[in-house]
């Protein structure tokens, strides 16, 4: 066996995916770096290098076999047409990539066929026209795409969209099915794992999973009467089991269980009316299940 080396990460240096990115490094437990200036820092004690890069960069370096490890968006991969293995959905930088056109100009795929697309992912529409049969025009554009109508370089445009506001400010109609939906992801290439790193691999997937864990899920405490117990738990069972400990009140336990942060409010209610007392729910910082 190797002896152990530095693994090293891609990490997106500018765009929605950097500061996530890095925070969640951060809630991981890995050094990130004090300044956007910095290229490249070295978590000595974790012996983790991370590279900052432009995210749509971090496919190519992926590729190339230099780097272990990159965050990067799931789109942003596909585009490249980089054959990449992802070992975790992360959990922010979610979108959507949908083709838009003036309202009433596009109403089927089939309208878009002739066309100019504006884009600035060239690959990603190419690949999905193919797929379907049909042919347009590509126009590669670095960002900006929805003013390409209006400015009468394109009649359709395909683009990230998130809340959908920027398309609504530009007048413009989301039209066809989704193309993608997509998130940031942590990849590395298909079999590109280096025995050396392997261990430093386990450990990074397992913390980032701890705050995934952590940051869906939260405490749930509350006292109930040990009569009406059974009747609680089933709305809180916990992970593996709830905890229950005696209270030095006569006929009463406590329960702790962790629950979907989506399903506080219902759940708390439920409780209540079971006959729960002091329900209180506390933040996960940090967990390993
Ligand atoms: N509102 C959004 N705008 C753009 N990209 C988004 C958005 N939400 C999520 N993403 C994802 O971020 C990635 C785009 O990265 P990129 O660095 O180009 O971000 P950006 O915010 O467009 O930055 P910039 O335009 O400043 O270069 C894609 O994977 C995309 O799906
Ligand atoms: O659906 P929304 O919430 O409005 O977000 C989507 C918009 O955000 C991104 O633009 P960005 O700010 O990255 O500018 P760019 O087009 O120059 O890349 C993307 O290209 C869309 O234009
Ligand atoms: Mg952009």
């Amino acid at each position: 066996m190797e002896s152990t080396r530095t693994l090293r990460i891609a990490l997106p240096n500018k765009g929605s995916l950097a500061d996530p990115a890095a925070t969640m490094l951060r809630e991981a437990g890995y050094a990130q770096r004090g300044s956007h200036r910095e290229l490249a820092i070295l978590d000595a004690p974790n012996q983790v290098e991370f590279f900052y890069l432009r995210p749509r960069d971090i496919a190519t370096y992926i590729g190339s076999g230099e780097i272990d490890l990159g965050v990067t968006g799931w789109d942003l991969l596909l585009d490249a047409g980089i054959e990449a293995e992802t070992l975790l959905k992360l959990g922010f930088g979610g979108s959507t990539f949908r083709y838009a056109a003036r309202p009433g100009a596009v109403k089927e795929l089939a309208d878009l066929d002739g066309l100019r697309i504006a884009t600035s992912f060239p690959g990603l529409v190419a690949a999905h026209l193919r797929e379907h049969g049909h042919a347009a025009t590509i126009i590669q554009l670095e960002g900006a795409v929805e003013s390409a109508i209006r400015l009468g370089v394109a009649d359709a445009i395909a683009d990230v969209v998130e809340t959908g506001s920027t398309l609504r400010a530009a007048g413009l109609e989301i039209v066809c099915d989704p193309i993608l939906e997509s998130e940031a992801v942590l990849v590395r290439r298909p079999g590109g794992g280096h025995d050396s790193v392997q261990h430093a691999v386990d450990l990074l997937l397992r913390r980032l999973q701890g705050v995934l864990v952590a940051r869906q899920y939260v405490m749930l405490a509350y006292d109930v009467p040990t009569a009406l117990l059974t009747e609680a738990t089933a709305h809180t069972p916990g992970i593996e089991s709830p905890t229950v400990s005696q209270l030095q009140r006569e006929g009463w336990v406590a329960v702790q269980a962790m629950i979907l942060r989506s399903d506080i409010h219902p759940i708390m209610d439920a409780l209540y009316e079971v006959g729960a007392r002091a329900i209180l729910v506390t933040d996960i910082h940090a967990c390993r299940l």
